[in-house]
């Protein structure tokens, strides 16, 4: 391999370690030299520049707008009738609909940040497009926008990635980052944002990346869209987030399989427990059957699936300022 793109290899690695791994194995000015390096071989041989490169981050100019972008696979979202049902009416749905016992029953468990959910499309191993759910069918094309999103890599981490696969996922930012940048707004007389969901939407929705980049934002993925390959994919969801991560995508560290009833309970009492420590706001938690062909059997009640419900909290008592 040649030494730019052993460079850019390097690169792309300590980028995971630091935004994805939160692990750095070189110290940030070493990260920082190495990155100006590249900077200048690129400056000087701009022919030599490709999309993947670590120096391709942020968007030259602001957009005059956002393009559309439809949704081969509906985006669902789980805030709709049967979303925020109680546990009890969802397993029973469940039995009746599979004749299967809901104590025979995997799911997979997640915790429901509180974020916008996104769609970002990898072309043999690219980053090629990104957008927002939009009304599930019609999103925004937010692509330059989430090239500045730090943990979200441009290149998969595979020798031989899939011709296309779309990753689905939830844009968010931590509260520590939020409250700086409602600091910073303050201090400048600008805007602030009510809450973090509201700054992580604001600031996807910028037409210029170069504001974007600033923004303290995070992407954890929850599932995939499209997916072409000669490979299959896993049989389950959890099992296909674990793949996920092998190819460098990050992946929330509470999510957990749970089989049957009380499991499940245990899970979303130990999230609400962990809920004030975790540094980013959620809602709930998202019970997913784990087997993928049963999640197919089980299928959608209108526009919500029979095999998954978001599971949320009680609503918390607004603060009294
Ligand atoms: C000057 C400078 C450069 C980089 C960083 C943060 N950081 C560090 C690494 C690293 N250590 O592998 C990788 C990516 C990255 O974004 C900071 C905070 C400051």
């Amino acid at each position: 391999m040649e030494q730019i793109e052993q460079l850019r290899q390097t690169l792309r690695q300590y980028e995971y370690e630091y935004h994805v791994l939160d692990n750095p194995s070189v110290p940030d000015a070493e990260y920082d030299r190495l990155m100006n390096e590249l900077k200048n071989i690129e400056w000087q041989h701009p022919e030599l520049i490709t999309l993947d490169s670590p120096t391709q981050r942020v968007g030259a100019k602001p957009l005059a707008g956002f393009a559309q972008v439809i949704h081969k696979i509906p985006m669902l979202s789980l805030d709709n009738a049967f979303g925020d049902d109680d546990l009890d009416g969802f397993l029973r749905r469940i039995e009746s609909y599979i004749h299967v016992s809901s104590s025979q029953l995997t799911f997979c468990c997640e915790p429901k940040l509180d974020g916008l959910a996104v769609s970002i499309l990898y072309e043999n191993g690219l980053l090629t497009r990104a957008a927002t759910r939009g009304d599930g069918t019609t999103g925004e094309d937010i692509t330059a926008n989430i090239r500045t999103i730090r943990n979200i890599p441009l290149k998969l981490n595979t020798l031989n990635p899939p011709a296309r696969l779309e990753v689905r996922g939830e844009v968010f930012m931590p509260q520590v980052g939020f409250n700086e940048l409602n600091e910073k707004a303050l201090a400048k007389g600008e805007k602030t944002f009510a809450n973090p969901r509201n700054a992580a939407a604001g600031s996807l929705r910028q037409l210029d990346p170069k504001i974007t980049r600033q923004r303290p934002l995070i992407f954890n993925a929850y599932g995939i869209g499209v997916y072409e390959s000669d490979d299959e994919l896993p049989n389950t969801q959890f099992e296909r987030l674990q793949w996920l991560k092998s190819l460098g995508i990050p992946v929330n560290d509470e999510i957990c399989l749970a089989q049957g009833r009380t499991a499940l309970l245990a899970y979303y009492t130990d999230i609400q427990t962990k809920r004030p420590t975790l540094g980013y706001d959620i809602d709930g938690t998202v019970l997913k059957v784990n087997d993928i062909a049963l999640q197919e059997q089980l299928g959608f009640i209108s526009r919500s699936p029979r095999w998954a419900i978001a599971y949320k909290f009680p609503a918390q008592e607004q603060m009294t300022i």
